[in-house]
């Protein structure tokens, strides 16, 4: 049995200039909420590993919320895409609240008219991982609202100049929240590992499975 780690509290970080991490954002319950409706969503929205122009294939599965992503673009096909849930929308308003309250550089505009419309969730299974990307295929400069589900990870988050050094790893673990906007809007940032089977108990009685890792990213794409 793990220790439960007595004695060491997690605190909100600033990973950048307008990047924020905050430990234990989301409740046991909106956790266990957002996990059935993804798991609800996957069902209909056949999620997949994306094939990239280059010709190699991301080993994270991903389904679209609100607009179609598909390297390098958003697309409005959007036929089998559900629309993003209103909760979802206050959901991020109040999470970039919650950043902004750590680092105001996270947002010019008010958090309370910020409307994310599109939304990737992607389902780490064991193994999966995500290079070091920036997400450009946005339109608008409003920040990117990360929400963190089931198994942990070490998250990196670099510089808007390169790929490289300086970055910092955070370990993101359920119920974590991430915001980056403002000057760290174009960050390149990534998962270099998934801590396989570190999902709390619960997570599997509410899918009846192992949960691996659920990450959701809300965005603006429209100017
Ligand atoms: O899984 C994560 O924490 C990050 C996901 C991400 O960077 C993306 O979907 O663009
Ligand atoms: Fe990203």
């Amino acid at each position: 049995m793990t220790e439960p780690l007595f004695g060491v509290r997690r605190e909100p970080a600033i990973l950048g200039p307008g990047a924020v991490h905050v430990p234990d954002w989301l409740s046991r319950e909106q956790q266990e909420f957002l996990l059935r409706a993804c798991a609800d969503w996957a069902a209909v929205c056949a999620p997949r590993s994306i094939v990239l122009p280059g010709g190699g294939r991301m080993s994270v599965r991903t389904f679209s919320l609100g607009r179609h992503w598909t390297p390098y673009r958003y697309d409005d096909d959007n036929a089998d895409v559900p629309p993003i849930p209103e909760w979802l929308v206050r959901a991020a308003r109040s999470a970039l609240s919650a950043a902004a309250a750590v680092d105001p550089r996270v947002a010019e505009t008010d958090s309370a008219i910020y409307t994310p419309d599109a939304a990737l969730v992607n389902l780490y299974g064991p193994g999966a991982t995500m290079g070091l990307h920036q997400d450009r295929d946005e339109a608008s400069g409003d920040p990117v609202v990360s929400l963190s589900l089931g198994d942990a990870c070490t998250f990196r988050f670099g510089t808007p100049e390169h790929r490289g050094r300086p970055y910092t790893d955070v370990r993101l673990e359920s119920g974590d929240l991430v915001v980056f906007g403002g000057p760290s809007r174009m960050a390149f940032h990534g998962v270099p590992k998934v801590v396989d089977g570190t999902a709390p108990a619960w997570c599997r009685d509410v899918l009846g499975a192992a949960p691996g890792r659920v990450n959701i990213t809300l965005r603006r794409t429209r100017p």
